[in-house]
């Protein structure tokens, strides 16, 4: 098991008082945008196995994932705050005094709220059939009114930085709301091959519409950058909260990979692969909820594809091998992310270099350490496996086999899907005031945005072989839809 610093730095890649919670353009107000509204939901069974304990942390008490029997305690509405859009949360009263930065331990689960919910009426066992998104059509293009330009924008602290790209809080000049922006260097993009990966992104993410992903309003660019223009998700990244908590308790493992597990199955129904699953890559909204980011190597891929793209932890054996591959890898990398959070670390790594990473993904062998859950036990093995015609996700039944597991039985998917049910933590953040305190702290771009000049990524003809090659279609343009 590694010990000492694992993975401490983030892994990169290979190669209002309004309804707060309604996404609005940053320009103009959106007419179809979701609202989401949220009532107490029930997620969980009122009596736990081994590995299902979870104590509700209003003191700085340690939370435990380790083998236990207990009952686990209801949530009582009698304890019961308002967040400011209204909605209901058990234990806000606790967030106004005790972060989990200022009081909890690092081994612990931070203000994990109570997880186990008694509930009259008993969810229904495998209610996989009744998920919403699974059949709604791509978006067309989120359009607004106008593109939009950098002078919309108040410019703000670094949110994170990637293998490509840093994203900034930015305020809207017209409606003063927050939202994040995602700023390519075009010569970095050109340099590290990533002119198609770049436009996928963009395309992909106009397209999307799920609770659990994250929206993009727009792009824009001038001579030397590309401009991507998302909601804000305030609560931080997954990671952070994972490594503070070392590892996840049982049932909080499972909400968060029931949530992703929705997201995946929306993406798989339209033929998209995520490619580059991993707790950098998701974060969590003010109201606890996932919103997976960075869509930089999601692709639409009806058949078959044979890029090498991802995070080395997470590949699947499929692409490290170089052999084509297909929405399976997702299915690998869910299975990765769960023993992520179970664990601690993930399964395959090792203090060298990716080519060990890669070495002991190909051997495929994985130690499961014994306060697993069994059913976890049993899904990760039905994930984590080499054999594509018998990992759960590539097989007949699709997802759905994934949300019938019995890890997941008592997951009410449709309540899941409308965020009708709490999450098991709720991160401290003060809504509407473009409170970042749940990102990481990051040195500060130098070079100002928005210098004009010659744009190297538009050329008139003849065009290079470079602009041939990595954009045919572009008339010269390398990133001619931003
Ligand atoms: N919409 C958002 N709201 C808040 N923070 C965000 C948002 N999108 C991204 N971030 C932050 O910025 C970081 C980097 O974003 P992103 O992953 O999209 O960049 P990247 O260059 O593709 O990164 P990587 O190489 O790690 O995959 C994220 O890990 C997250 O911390």
């Amino acid at each position: 098991m590694p010990t000492l610093g694992f993975l401490k730095k983030k892994r990169t890649k290979d190669s209002g008082s309004r309804d707060l919670d309604a996404p609005t353009s940053p320009i103009k107000e959106s007419s179809g945008s979701p609202t989401t509204s949220r009532t107490s939901g029930s997620f969980h069974l009122h009596k736990t196995k081994t590995g299902d304990s979870l104590t509700n942390t209003t003191s700085n008490t340690t939370t435990s994932n380790t083998t236990s029997n207990t009952t686990t305690a209801s949530t009582s509405n009698a304890n019961a705050n308002t967040t400011p859009n209204g909605s209901h949360h058990p234990v806000d009263s606790m967030h106004a005094t005790s972060t989990p930065q200022q009081h909890t331990p690092s081994h612990t689960v931070p203000s994990i709220q109570n997880l186990i919910h008694a509930s009259n009426a008993a969810p229904p066992r495998n209610g996989a059939g009744t998920v919403q998104f699974h059949t709604q059509p791509l978006n067309q293009a989120r359009v607004t009114k106008g593109k939009y330009t950098l002078t919309d924008f108040a410019m703000q602290r670094t949110l994170g930085t990637g293998s490509f790209g840093r994203v900034h809080l930015v305020q809207s000049k017209h409606n003063q709301r927050f939202y994040a922006v995602k700023v390519l260097k075009k010569a970095q993009v050109v340099k590290m091959k990533q002119v198609e990966h770049t436009n996928d992104e963009r395309r992909m993410l106009q397209q999307v519409k799920h609770p659990f992903l994250i929206t993009l309003w727009g792009t824009f660019q001038d001579s030397k950058n590309l401009y991507m223009v998302m909601d804000f998700v305030e609560g931080g990244e997954l990671f952070s909260l994972l490594r503070k908590s070392q590892r996840f308790p049982n049932p909080v493992a499972k909400f968060y990979a029931a949530e992703v597990t929705l997201a995946l199955d929306y993406l798989h129904s339209h033929n998209i692969i995520y490619r580059d699953l991993k707790p950098e890559n998701l974060l969590l909204d003010r109201h606890g909820h996932l919103k997976i980011t960075d869509f930089g190597f999601a692709k639409e891929v009806p058949d078959i594809t044979w890029t090498l793209c991802g995070t080395p932890d997470y590949l699947a054996p499929e692409v490290v091998a170089s052999k084509g591959y297909n929405k399976s890898v997702d299915w690998w990398s869910l299975g990765i992310l769960i023993f992520e959070m179970l664990c601690g670390f993930t399964p395959f790594w090792d203090g060298g270099s990716p080519m060990k990473i890669y070495e002991n993904i190909l051997k495929s062998r994985v130690k499961y350490p014994p306060y697993i859950h069994p059913d976890a036990h049993d899904l990760l093995q039905k994930l984590i496996t080499p054999d594509l015609t018998k990992r759960l996700g590539n097989l007949h039944g699709g997802s759905k086999d994934v949300m019938n597991h019995p890890w997941f039985a008592e997951v009410t998917w449709d309540r899941l899907s409308k965020k009708d049910i709490d999450a098991p933590y709720v991160p401290p953040v003060r809504a509407g005031v473009g409170d970042a305190s749940q990102f990481d702290k990051y040195p500060e771009e130098t070079e100002a945005y928005g210098q004009a000049g010659d744009d190297p990524c538009v050329k008139s003809p003849p065009y290079t072989v470079e602009h041939i090659l990595t954009c045919p279609n572009s008339h010269g343009h390398l990133f001619p839809d931003f």
